[in-house]
């Protein structure tokens, strides 16, 4: 049994196996430059100031000692001496590039197995681990919902009667159906705590802190749930009505869609009218434009054609709300699979001030299937509006009372999915500020649909998508994430965005600009996956055409009939965001003012270290101590519990998330153990040990380490319980090969 302190601050009990010993104080903490032989030291983090002794940086280096560092460095980080496991002279010349492909959770090509090589020699498996399973977590006994929050005399009616077969007795269900409460956090629920009330009920695993036995005047003994009436807030109420209670409903929690919607889009119950309207138009169009565009090979003449038979629309798009993208709101990227509702709420309290759900697929969406709409969900946090200090030129219409954080991303491979998604997005979630296309998912399955990055090589389709998403979608702008193209020998993307800045060049001049009131680009192309690094002179040429095309934009709206300004993202103006392997506040800043773009996007950088956004806001380093660190693990698993639930299925759920975020977070290298700065998110650290044992398994690679840090705060993983690494060379088998 743990105790409450040991649950709270776990690795600094003596004693436990990875406790902090002679924890320091901040003034003796280990000097960047010239440290002395690593010792256990805790404290917390220290921005990078002028008056603090700092690893030196490229540019107070001779031009002969950068050359060479770089020469050593070959993607690995230059990690000073007395940290090194092995010494320098036995660090390998060349880093293992990590491929992230695996991650995002692209189809690899064959993972090698590990086996023998031609030399005897055990080869590291390398590659992605498809087809993961993770386990079935369920109490042994189920309870009946119709007595899962109720007192245990007034359970609601159970639908199943006689033929139900979970559990209807409270106590027997806490005494045979479900493991003891947990000892983590004191015992205490985390969710109760924060909210005065568990969502959970009877299944949480910490119900012993909100329970109780009440005596009633007959004799009769009733066991309760408690609520803490001073903590409920009733603005985080959730929002499905009460008789659809469930494990759906959290405090804190929004754009939650009632399952009567997700039932009548499974039937096909839900009318798209907007959509249906637009696509019997759009059909017609798409007509016109193809026989305009196959004439005009021998027929001068022809561009008068289609001005001549355009047909209006049937309806134009709602006046939208207008958005701000500048140097003081830097952006988290859509991130499958780690950019979850929990991760995101630690990623905006650090100073992330824009947001995106994980992709979600268009046509599961239509279906009504839950695990998609799930994703469409925001925290309280992500529905408040962004900073706004803009230094330039301000748009007067930009209202920031009225913008918030969070936005969904949607892939499609059909205009159809797209506009109706749009439309159905629009419709039933309250809490938007953008709808995102995803133009730049390289895995397999949704490139080869035509999906995702496949969208690069189709122009004409992506334009359809944007201009129909834009006219159904009500007050909420639509925008796209691109890539630079599929393949490294053709890059596409300045094409797009002109096209997404102002429509085809041979119709705008009637149908006007698509309305993309904003393009994010990704360095990199499909073909690149992670090894080379992003492209940022290509993404400044892409922001320099892009403050064109808004010039043209505006003298475009004067001659299109009835261009109606207050229908246009923007006023007309199209933002532009960069991304590719930003991983510190240098990074941010050197790209907003060198490259011209209006903000810049962080993907990996945050999962390594959520804390880039409190850099960037400080414009300052930070080396995070180990216990700092580990808080962040530990606000992840509150958050998760509260995002999921805090019993057996919400728990080992959150387990796995935190599993998948250690997976990144574990590579971040201290700055404190540099040689020099700046450090690179693709360096790779030879073997090396922290200042103190908590730093050095923050480090490890080994997932069962992973586990063992979720223990601290989630309490033992169940015996089921399974997590595969996504990537192979993380496995435990795999460690141990190599001893
Ligand atoms: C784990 C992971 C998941 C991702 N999921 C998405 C996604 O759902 N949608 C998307 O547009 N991009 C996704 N990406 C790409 C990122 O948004 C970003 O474009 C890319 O990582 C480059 O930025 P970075 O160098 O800052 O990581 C993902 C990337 C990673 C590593």
């Amino acid at each position: 049994m743990e105790s409450q302190e040991t649950a709270k601050r776990p690795i600094e009990e003596p004693g436990d196996a990875v406790a902090v010993q002679d924890a320091e104080p901040a003034t003796k903490r280990v000097k960047l430059d010239d440290a002395p032989a690593p010792q256990a030291q805790e404290e917390p983090s220290q921005p990078q100031t002028e008056t603090q002794p700092q690893p030196q940086t490229e540019g107070d280096k001779p031009k002969e000692q950068r050359q060479d560092d770089r020469d050593k460095r070959r993607g690995i980080a230059p990690i000073k001496a007395e940290y090194l496991v092995v010494p320098p002279s036995q660090v390998a010349k060349t880093a293992e590039v990590v491929d992230d492909d695996a991650a995002e959770g692209r189809t690899a090509p064959d993972a090698e197995t590990g086996a023998a090589g031609k030399d005897g020699k055990k080869k590291r498996p390398k590659g992605q681990n498809k087809e993961r399973e993770f386990g079935i977590f369920a109490d042994a006994q189920r309870l009946c919902n119709s007595v899962a929050w109720t007192p245990e005399f007034s359970p609601r009616n159970c639908k199943h009667g006689d033929r139900c077969n979970a559990l209807h007795d409270i106590r027997k269900y806490l005494k045979e159906g479900r493991r003891p409460d947990l000892k983590v956090f004191g015992g205490k629920c985390p969710v109760w705590e924060t909210h005065g009330k568990c969502s959970s009920g009877w299944r949480c695993l910490f119900v012993e802190s909100h329970m109780k036995e009440i005596e009633h005047e007959d004799g009769r003994k009733e066991l309760v749930l408690t609520e803490d009436p001073s903590k409920i807030k009733p603005e985080t109420t959730p929002s499905v009505p009460p008789e659809e209670e469930s494990m759906d409903a959290r405090a804190g929690v929004y754009n939650v869609v009632a399952p009567a919607v997700k039932l009548a889009l499974s039937r096909k119950k839900i009318q798209h009218e907007k959509s249906d309207q637009y696509l019997k138009w759009m059909a017609k169009d798409s007509e016109l434009a193809r026989i305009h565009y196959h004439k005009q090979k021998d027929d001068d003449d022809v561009a008068k054609d289609y001005a001549a038979m355009y047909v209006e629309p049937p309806l134009k798009p709602s006046e939208k709300r207008r958005i701000y993208f500048g140097r003081e709101t830097p952006v988290l990227a859509p991130l499958t699979t780690q950019g979850n509702l929990p991760f995101r709420r630690l990623c905006v309290e650090l100073g992330a001030e824009i947001t995106y759900s994980e992709m979600a697929l268009g046509l599961p969406l239509l279906q009504g299937q839950k695990a998609d709409w799930t994703l469409m969900r925001a925290h309280e946090s992500e529905i408040t509006p962004p900073r706004y200090t803009p230094t330039g030129m301000v748009d007067p219409l930009y209202d920031n009372s009225k913008d918030l954080k969070f936005g969904v991303q949607i892939t499609a491979n059909a205009p159809w999915i797209a506009i109706k998604s749009a439309e159905t997005l629009s419709r039933y979630l309250p809490h938007l500020r953008v709808i995102d296309l995803n133009c730049g998912c390289p895995i397999d399955m949704v490139y080869k649909s035509g999906a995702g990055s496949a969208l690069l090589d189709a122009p004409s389709k992506l334009e359809r998508m944007i201009r129909g998403m834009n006219t159904v979608s009500g007050e909420v702008p639509v925008t796209a994430k691109i890539r630079m193209g599929i393949r490294d020998d053709r890059l596409t993307a300045q094409k797009l965005v002109e096209r997404l800045a102002l429509g085809a060049p041979d119709i705008r001049a009637v149908s006007g600009a698509p309305g993309c009131a904003a393009v994010t680009l990704h360095g990199r192309t499909r073909q690149q996956r992670y090894t080379k690094a992003a492209d940022w002179s290509y993404i400044a040429e892409c922001a320099a055409l892009v403050k064109s095309f808004n010039k043209t934009s505006n003298s475009l709206q004067d001659t299109i009939r009835e261009a109606d300004e207050r229908t246009l993202p923007n006023g007309g103006r199209m933002y532009f965001v960069g991304n590719g392997d930003c991983y510190s506040h240098v990074d941010y800043f050197n790209h907003v003012d060198n490259a011209g773009v209006d903000s810049v996007m962080v993907g990996r950088g945050a999962i390594i270290k959520p804390w880039i956004f409190e850099e960037i806001s400080a414009g300052q380093y930070l080396d995070k101590s180990a216990t700092e660190r580990l808080a962040y693990v530990e606000k992840f698993a509150k958050y998760g519990m509260e995002a999921w639930g805090s019993d057996e299925l919400g728990l080992n759920y959150t387990r796995r998330f935190l599993l998948e975020f250690l997976s990144f977070f574990h590579r971040y290298v201290p700055i404190g153990l540099l040689e020099y700065l700046p450090p690179a998110m693709n360096d790779r650290p030879p073997a090396y040990k922290g200042r103190n044992e908590l730093e050095t398994l923050l480090a490890s690679k080994n997932y069962l380490d992973w586990i063992k840090i979720s223990e601290m705060f989630l309490g033992p993983a169940p015996p089921n319980f399974k997590f595969q690494p996504k990537h192979k060379s993380n496995a435990y088998e795999n460690i141990e090969a190599e001893g």
